[in-house]
């Protein structure tokens, strides 16, 4: 049945087309049956402590459980089964032999029903609001700088002569080296907009890339090379940073804490390695616990008000209104 037409002077009362605001939610992404569930699980009572107003989409793979996916459910994350993706056959000795799987990352460009995200490592911990990241203007690639002075950079030129770009004075690139290496973020975080065509694009580069040492991160930097826009270290502080940089870091304006040194996933946290003794790493190993053992902070599924039922079953009638695509009017006789 065609709209009909609003007749001059008749009043009217607009049902105005729903406006659907573009999507957006935060990621991470879940392999295996260990115990990383306890990272997500953390970082989705972070980011609600934080009162974001975006969802946490969690892409499984297939190995996780059941069980493990009802408990991020049953947190109010969105779980969605992704399928792996490996890199070509190789001979790379990756720095951690695990860093195979993070190649599956990539699928996260393929939900485009999001016009943008923002991606989390699951050893992350968000501790001030950062939705402020969704609104940095579209076409490029947001991430924060990484640091090279960790032994799992040992293989690399850059750390055998002592260069990193946290401190590029400090041991400058040597001329005859050529170029130095190209600004590098680390990929535990960054944001992004998700595309069928970069979906395509990173599988099929994907396909011809040799495998190196750090998978898909070293991937990444080298796709978005041209693209890739860096952010304040407040939004991914790379533990190791504490020791190697200190100068760089305020750690009272660090809003998100990456867990990625040696011995620092806090569900694992021994404090044998080297730096774990720190007191600030003591700190924000505590921080951590907080979060996660704080009931408050799990989530209560919504109840409908009595009041509110009628008018949340008006939803489906109000969508069909706007499938049926032009703004629909809804004449009322004229009260004068
Ligand atoms: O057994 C694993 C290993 C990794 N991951 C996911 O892959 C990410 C990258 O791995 P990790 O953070 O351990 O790398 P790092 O940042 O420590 O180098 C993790 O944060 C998790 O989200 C996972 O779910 N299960
Ligand atoms: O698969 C490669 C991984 O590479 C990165 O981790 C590294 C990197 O941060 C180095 O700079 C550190 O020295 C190292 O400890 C740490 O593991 C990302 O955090 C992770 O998400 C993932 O992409
Ligand atoms: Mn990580």
């Amino acid at each position: 049945m065609a709209p009909e037409v609003v007749q001059p002077g008749a009043k009217s009362t607009v049902v105005a087309k729903p406006v659907t605001l573009p999507k957006r939610a935060y990621i991470t992404f879940l392999a295996g049956n260990g115990d990383y569930v306890k990272g997500v699980v953390g970082l989705a009572k972070g980011l609600r402590k934080v009162k974001s107003a975006y969802p946490l989409v969690v892409a499984v793979l297939p190995d996780v459980p059941e069980e493990h996916r009802r408990i991020l459910e049953n947190q109010g994350c969105i779980v969605r089964e992704i399928e792996p993706v490996y890199p070509p056959e190789n001979q790379t000795q990756f720095a951690m032999a695990y860093y195979v799987i993070n190649y599956s990352k990539l699928r996260i460009w393929e939900y485009v029903e999001y016009s943008k995200m923002i991606y989390l490592d699951g050893d992350i911990q968000v501790y001030d609001n950062i939705d402020h990241l969704f609104d940095l203007p579209d076409g490029h690639f947001y991430a924060v700088m990484d640091c090279f002075c960790e032994k799992t950079w040992s293989h690399t030129p850059q750390y055998k002569i002592g260069y990193c770009q946290q401190c590029p004075d400090k041991v400058k690139w040597p001329g005859e080296m050529g170029q130095p290496p190209s600004l590098y973020f680390n990929a535990g975080m960054f944001v992004f907009e998700p595309s069928l065509t970069a979906y395509e694009n990173l599988l099929k580069t994907l396909k011809i890339t040799t495998p190196t040492a750090f998978a898909e991160q070293d991937f990444l930097n080298m796709f978005f090379k041209d693209i890739f826009k860096p952010i304040a270290l407040a939004y991914n502080l790379v533990l190791a940073m504490l020791w190697r940089h200190p100068e760089n870091v305020e750690l009272d304006k660090v809003k998100v804490v990456h867990y990625c040194a040696a011995g620092s996933k806090p569900w694992r946290y021994t404090g044998k390695e080297d730096n774990m003794q720190r007191e600030d790493i003591k700190m924000l190993m505590e921080k951590w616990w907080d979060i996660y053992n704080d009931e408050s902070l799990d989530y209560k599924k919504p109840t409908i008000a009595e009041g509110e039922a009628e008018a949340v079953n008006l939803q489906p009638f109000l969508g069909a209104l706007s499938e049926a695509g032009a703004v629909q009017y809804v004449t009322a006789p004229s009260a004068a």
